[in-house]
């Protein structure tokens, strides 16, 4: 029997995938529902998921699975220990990202740190023909250079943001885990780091340690015109608290790349209010066409190289 491929959300990455090299049948379902996952694996030895939830229960209703491929770096959506319990292999997607998420990141900056919306708002309701000098001034505006950026997560991204920002003049930190014992070389104790930041930018996972890792008491340590930008999970922050702290000023401003439910099709409490200090875009940072197509062509090198009896990028 030709080893069965299902993959669970096939729109989710809009291109041509590259062939298979060895043989296989091959299934693909545009999104699969939670409540689906199960049925559409039942006979799948590999099972390829971006987003689509792939839990214990699943584990145990499918007797064939072999090998799961993330079409993404982000596994936070697939239960690892049920898998290593079974014997099954969960592979990833590594470093395509390094140009693109931090350009995403450094868009977010740079937008609210120069206040773009604001000014734009602004010029579109004629307030620039009313001012009295040539420049229209209603918000304060902060170069990038010269400024501190604290970045959570010192791993392909957190590297790569951090060259990016120092070629900028920006000063970076890498925060040190949160909650730790000690603090490493070449790192600042968390909540020490928060205090220093005027930008914070996360990039770490999301797992049971990272879960709002960015709540109230996280948002009261930084400075009232630091900015958040999250590009890396939504889960990572408190969206109740990160409303109140930029309702009550607490905060400078956010960026997000990411949202705790993705769609947002239940709404979203930081979807339900309009301030020019918050940006928010739906989950693209990775979606250049390079950068996807290098995720693209992982995801087949993964799956192949599985089959070859040779398993790339495990993560269990
Ligand atoms: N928005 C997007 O389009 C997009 C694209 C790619 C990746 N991502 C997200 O970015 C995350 C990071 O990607 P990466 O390629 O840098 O992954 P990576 O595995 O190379 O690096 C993650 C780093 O986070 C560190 N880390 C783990 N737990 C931590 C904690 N509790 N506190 C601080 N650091 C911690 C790890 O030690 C590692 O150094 C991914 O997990 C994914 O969720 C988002
Ligand atoms: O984790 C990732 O690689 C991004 O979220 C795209 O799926």
């Amino acid at each position: 029997m030709l080893p069965r491929i299902v993959f669970l959300d096939r729109d989710s990455l809009p291109l041509t995938l590259l062939p298979l090299k060895a043989k296989h049948q091959w299934q693909e379902y545009a999104n699969t529902a939670a409540a689906d996952v199960a049925g559409r694996l039942q006979n799948a030895e590999i099972a390829i998921s971006n987003k689509v939830p792939i839990t214990a229960a699943t584990i145990t209703a499918c007797p064939n699975l072999k090998m799961i491929a993330v079409a993404a770096t982000g596994y936070n959506q697939i239960d690892l220990a049920a898998c290593k319990a079974r014997g099954i292999r969960v592979c990833n997607i590594r470093d395509y990202a390094l140009s693109g998420v931090p350009e995403h990141a450094l868009m977010l900056m740079l937008a609210l740190r120069r206040q773009l919306l604001t000014y734009r708002i602004d010029v579109l309701a004629g307030k620039w023909q009313q001012a009295q000098s040539f420049c229209h001034f209603s918000a304060p505006i902060q170069d990038l250079a010269g400024s501190t950026l604290v970045i959570v997560g010192s791993g392909a991204l957190g590297q790569a943001m951090a060259g990016l920002a120092r070629a900028l003049g920006m000063h970076v930190l890498f925060a040190e885990r949160k909650n730790a014992s000690v603090t490493r070389e070449g790192y600042i104790p968390f909540n020490q780091a928060l205090g220093l930041a005027d930008i914070v930018s996360l990039h770490c996972p999301l797992n049971t340690e990272t879960r709002h890792l960015i709540a109230e008491a996280e948002l009261a340590l930084m400075k009232n015109d630091a900015v958040l930008i999250n590009t890396a999970r939504g889960g990572l922050v408190d969206e109740a608290a990160l409303l109140k702290a930029l309702q009550a000023g607490y905060i400078g401003g956010a960026g997000l790349d990411v949202l705790i439910e993705e769609p947002p099709r239940n709404g979203n409490i930081l979807l339900d209010i309009e301030l020019p200090n918050l940006i928010i875009t739906p989950h693209i940072a990775w979606a250049g066409r390079f950068t996807m197509q290098q995720l693209a062509d992982q995801l087949i090198h993964n799956i192949d190289a599985f089959l070859a009896g040779e398993p790339s990028n495990t993560l269990v």
